[in-house]
């Protein structure tokens, strides 16, 4: 049977998932069994539809971008309009919930409560936000599991790149004991322009932001808060060590100027925002800083919206995965992994 799925949030990274279901429906099928059908879409300002029986992506996409609001999707019998996010949420026929709303840094907010209501209706929740697992993993972990539902969040760190997967799975024995990584696009895409191409901090700041990679507000990407709470959400749920916003001293990349960028350069090195976390004892220590790599540093030829991430693990040694960081077609994907996964650990249950 169809994975149902409503969405929470419409921009960037809730249509490039669209789109994906849209292209790959029959490639889904045939290689993994996996068929997934959009019940609801509910977006603050882009409108909410939701039909039991499944709404047809493409015309859904095709009327957004043509009148910019949902509602306008053709009227067919059974068809609801303006549900808001805690209803769509609670009273569709959706299996999962996409929660692909923006990134609140200060209070996680609404996206927790949107978690809680998925979770205690029996719903599964996939998401991009950060907000909701680096503010109440805990909290929300325990819900999900007392529900018996699927949390599932990869694109929270590194977009599509499988940061938070790989070390669970592949790397599952191990202790890490050091992260250290470049977990932010839009700082890194600005950095890369600002030294190959001379752009200003401002431009280069713009065409992040055309190109989908910027939070909603870029304050959270320049300022450090964005990798903050993506090293937050890795001491978590990858060291397995308790770490709180408050604990990460952070500072982002608004001071340094194409004169800096220079000076680095003939010094045979690069800046770079740098995430780390390193176990002490009981103690996670974690900061968001730029630095100045050398330019044999691994992390210094990671370019553009790229990511790069390396784990220090106790049998396996050093492990770095690098991969996109940032991106309306790679996050969607995080999320499609997301619900390969559920349907697969379905597939399990019933053996
Ligand atoms: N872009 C990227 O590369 C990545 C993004 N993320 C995360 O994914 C999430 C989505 O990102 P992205 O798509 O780029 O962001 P966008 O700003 O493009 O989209 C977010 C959408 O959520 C809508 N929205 C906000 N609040 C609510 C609400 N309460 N109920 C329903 N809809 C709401 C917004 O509505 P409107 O604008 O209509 O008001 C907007 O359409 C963010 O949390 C972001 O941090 C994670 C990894 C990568
Ligand atoms: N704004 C973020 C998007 C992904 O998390 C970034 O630039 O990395």
């Amino acid at each position: 049977m169809a994975h149902k799925l409503a969405f929470i949030g419409f921009g960037v990274v809730g249509q490039g998932l669209a789109e994906i279901l849209r292209d790959k429906k029959e490639i889904l099928k045939q290689g993994e069994d996996f068929e997934a059908v959009i019940v609801a879409i509910s977006d603050l300002m882009k409108g909410s539809i939701y039909h039991p029986n499944g709404l047809d992506i493409e015309t859904a996409l095709q009327v957004l971008k043509e009148t910019g609001n949902l509602e306008n999707y053709p009227q067919t019998p059974g068809l609801v309009t303006g549900w808001d996010s805690l209803k769509t949420i609670r009273d569709t026929n959706a299996d999962t919930i996409i929660e692909v709303s923006y990134t609140d840094v200060k209070t996680g907010q609404p996206a927790i409560n949107h978690c809680k209501a998925a979770f205690e209706s029996g719903k599964n929740v996939v998401m991009t936000n950060k907000g909701p697992v680096a503010l109440a993993y805990k909290e929300l972990s325990e819900i999900a599991d007392k529900n018996g539902v699927y949390w599932g969040f990869e694109g929270t760190v590194m977009s599509g790149t499988p940061a938070l997967r790989m070390p669970i799975t592949t790397l599952a024995g191990n202790e890490i004991t050091e992260i250290r990584g470049i977990l932010n696009g839009t700082t890194n895409y600005i950095l890369t322009k600002m030294e190959t191409e001379g752009v200003s901090y401002e431009e280069a700041l713009k065409e992040a932001q055309e190109l989908g990679y910027a939070e909603a507000d870029p304050t959270s990407d320049v300022e450090g808060y964005d990798a903050r709470y993506k090293i937050v959400i890795l001491s978590n749920y990858v060291m397995n060590a308790p770490l709180t916003v408050e604990e990460v001293s952070c500072k982002g990349i608004t001071d340094i100027t194409l004169k800096d960028i220079e000076e680095a350069k003939a010094e045979g090195k690069r800046w770079k925002l740098l995430a780390k976390a390193r176990k002490e004892g009981n103690e996670v220590i974690a900061s968001i800083a730029p630095e100045k790599v050398d330019v044999t540093d691994p992390l210094a030829s990671i370019s553009g919206a790229t990511n790069a991430i390396t784990y220090e693990c106790d049998l396996l040694g050093t492990v770095t995965l690098s991969g996109a960081g940032a991106g309306k077609v790679e996050t969607g994907f995080s999320l499609l992994i997301d619900l390969i996964t559920i349907d697969r650990e379905k597939q399990l249950v019933k053996i």
